[in-house]
């Protein structure tokens, strides 16, 4: 039975934790006897078993002395921070850890052996630190082992076959070499980038005898590309060899040049659809921007890219080169003006690039150059203008849109605070302002507030593209959804494959039939991402996998505080801690494999309100 004693204990250890790394960033009321309330702490049963201090800016080195005491530890988590020397040695002695997220640190110095004995790890992530030495094939003892990222530190040599039951693995980055053992094989090429490895599922390896034999020494953070071991082979490289490479690259470079003169000339003359597609603006940095006559600075891309073509312009006449206002907006500026204004990209979505355009001191608009529309234009004008019908606070408002034969242009408020997904998985290093619960469920609130509003329109009115980057935020947090009505416009077989990676549900297999109850699927994704803080479609950033529902159900209920809730939210109380739990569930139920278990998003939003009105000290009606 656990005793005072053992708390104590636990509470003495992780005061000098503090005091050895922490400084003044632990906001802990160290007057309290009991740690179980210190934020990022942890207990049960009495004793500390989750400390979480991810992006608090710890730095030093944690000493001997710490995890000696720190017995019935299960998740520790220091991610983010700045710690450095090597892993504590006693760190062995908290033998119950199952997660250790010790990524994004400066850690130095072997892999200790000892971290071998902890039999229980799950969940182990040292990645984006500085450890050199091998990579031991003692990690064989960590028989539960599902996760092991290694990836950007400057360990060497080459990787042990490890036979576990692992679903998580990453060594990229990192001056390995020799063949990808057996058991290792089954993961994909994106675990083993910017190493000298070779075999299945990167290059064949070239005969043993070109293999460097000999791990290499650390240090080199970006050493020769997938699939290398290509020393040997370069220092036999012939004088003759050499020249005929050089001689062939010149030959080649001037037969490129020679074919971009000629689909140059033969751009200028005829004007079609093809040739908007080569004029598909690059990122153009805005060292580029090019001064022009009224003192305004163009981007190259973003001129090119909002006048179409001036060809164009004139082909389609005058008339053409008016942008279509909807509703009772004035008029303030007019296609001129947008050409003049300042502009920057902002991004490459499915539906073709966007930019921000700043007119004026208080006009800022986002422009959307849409890409692969097929559709004639007098269709296209009735669906443009049913989007622009759309008039919802919880919808981004389609101000203008422009069509000519050659360029199809919509112009959106610009909405300064970015997207949902920038402020979820942006910037998560130090100098991060932690999201609230409250936040998150206001979010959560405004977005299924703006699907139940595009839904209410009738039964076939649908979003159709869900996710994270397409909920906006306004300066105090309110959710406007964006992106409405385009998955009809484009081409079906133009959108990206992986467009809704992780948002998709199951039963949509077009991207262009989307249904109501698609749009709740994508919506419990966002959710479960909101709660989580992990993106579902970015198998980088979320460690678990791919599918976030899947793992999410995978977690049993009395895991979810620990498990499944973002570690960013530290210091929950009670009340919001059962209102994530209803979160969760509700994410769940909107995940639902078969559609029609799926709730309508009228119900998601009442339940969202009820949840936020039982929270403590919630005030919905301010929003
Ligand atoms: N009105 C807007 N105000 C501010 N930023 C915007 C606006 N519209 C889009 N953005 C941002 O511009 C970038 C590109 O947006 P875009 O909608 O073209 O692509 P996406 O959201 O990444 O993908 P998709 O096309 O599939 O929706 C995104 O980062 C998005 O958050």
């Amino acid at each position: 039975l656990p005793s005072t004693q053992d708390l104590n204990a636990d509470r003495a250890a992780l005061l000098s934790l503090r005091s050895a790394v922490g400084g003044r960033t632990f906001r802990w009321d160290i007057r309290k006897t009991s740690p179980c309330n210190w934020a990022g702490v942890k207990c049960d049963n009495n004793r500390v078993t989750a400390l979480r201090l991810p992006g608090v800016s710890l730095s030093g080195t944690i000493p001997n002395g710490v995890f000696g005491n720190l017995t019935r530890l299960r998740t520790l988590s220091l991610r983010l921070n700045a710690l450095t020397g090597s892993l504590p040695l006693d760190l062995t002695t908290s033998s119950d850890l199952r997660h250790l997220y010790l990524q994004g640190n400066r850690f130095s110095g072997q892999i200790p052996e000892s971290l071998f004995s902890l039999t229980n790890l799950v969940r182990l992530n040292l990645a984006e630190n500085s450890f050199t030495g091998g990579v031991s094939s003692s990690f064989n003892n960590l028989t539960r082992l599902k996760t092991l990222f290694l990836q950007d530190n400057n360990l060497s040599g080459s990787i042990p076959d490890l036979d576990l039951p692992l679903v998580q693995f990453n060594v990229s980055n990192n001056s390995l070499n020799g063949s990808i053992p057996k058991h290792l094989q089954r993961f994909e090429s994106g675990s083993f980038l910017q190493t000298s490895l070779c075999g299945k599922p990167l290059k064949i390896c070239p005969d043993e005898e070109t293999v460097p034999s000999q791990p290499t020494s650390g240090g080199n953070r970006t050493p020769p590309s997938v699939g290398g071991s290509n020393e040997k082979r370069k220092n036999k490289l012939s004088g003759g060899a050499i020249a005929g490479i050089v001689i062939g690259s010149v030959v080649g470079l001037a037969l490129i040049v020679l074919i971009l003169m000629v689909l140059c000339r033969k751009r200028s003359r005829a004007v079609d659809g093809s040739t908007i597609k080569q004029q598909e603006p690059a990122v153009v940095p805005r060292e580029a921007a090019a001064e022009n006559g009224n003192g305004y600075s163009v981007t190259a891309a973003a001129a090119a890219a909002m006048t179409g073509n001036s060809k164009a312009g004139e082909v389609a006449g005058p008339a053409a080169k008016k942008l279509v206002f909807f509703g009772n907006a004035t008029k303030v500026f007019d296609l001129e003006d947008l050409l003049r204004a300042s502009a920057e990209v902002l991004g490459k979505g499915t539906f073709g690039t966007a930019y921000k355009a700043v007119l004026d001191a208080v006009t800022v608009v986002a422009v959307k150059r849409l890409k692969d529309v097929v559709m004639q234009d007098k269709d296209f004008r009735e669906k443009i203008e049913l989007v622009g019908a759309m008039d919802h606070e919880n919808l981004v408002p389609l101000r203008a849109y422009y069509l000519s034969r050659d360029e199809k242009l919509l112009v959106y408020d610009f909405m300064h605070m970015g997207s949902l997904s920038a402020l979820l998985h942006g910037n998560r290093g130090a100098g991060r302002t932690p999201l609230t619960w409250d936040v998150r469920s206001r979010i959560a609130l405004g977005a299924a507030r703006g699907l139940d509003y595009l839904h209410s329109q009738g039964t076939s009115t649908s979003h159709g593209n869900v996710k994270s980057s397409n909920i906006l935020l306004t300066k105090s947090h309110d959710a406007k959804v964006s992106d409405f009505g385009l998955s009809q416009l484009v081409a079906a077989s133009t959108t990206t494959p992986n467009r809704g990676t992780g948002y998709r549900a199951p039963e949509v297999t077009d991207p262009k039939r989307v249904s109501q109850k698609g749009d709740v699927y994508s919506f419990g994704v966002v959710l479960l991402e909101l709660i989580t803080g992990k993106a579902p479609s970015n198998s980088v950033m979320n460690e678990e996998g791919v599918d976030l529902p899947r793992w999410v159900k995978s977690v049993v209920r009395d895991e979810w505080r620990r498990e499944v809730f973002d570690s960013e939210l530290l210091s929950l109380e009670r009340e919001e801690e059962e209102m994530m739990e209803e979160m969760v569930q509700l994410g769940i139920e909107c995940t639902s494999q078969h559609p029609d278990q799926r709730p309508e998003m009228t119900e998601v939003v009442r339940k969202i309100e009820s949840l936020r009105r039982s929270g403590p000290d919630q005030v919905d009606e301010a929003y």
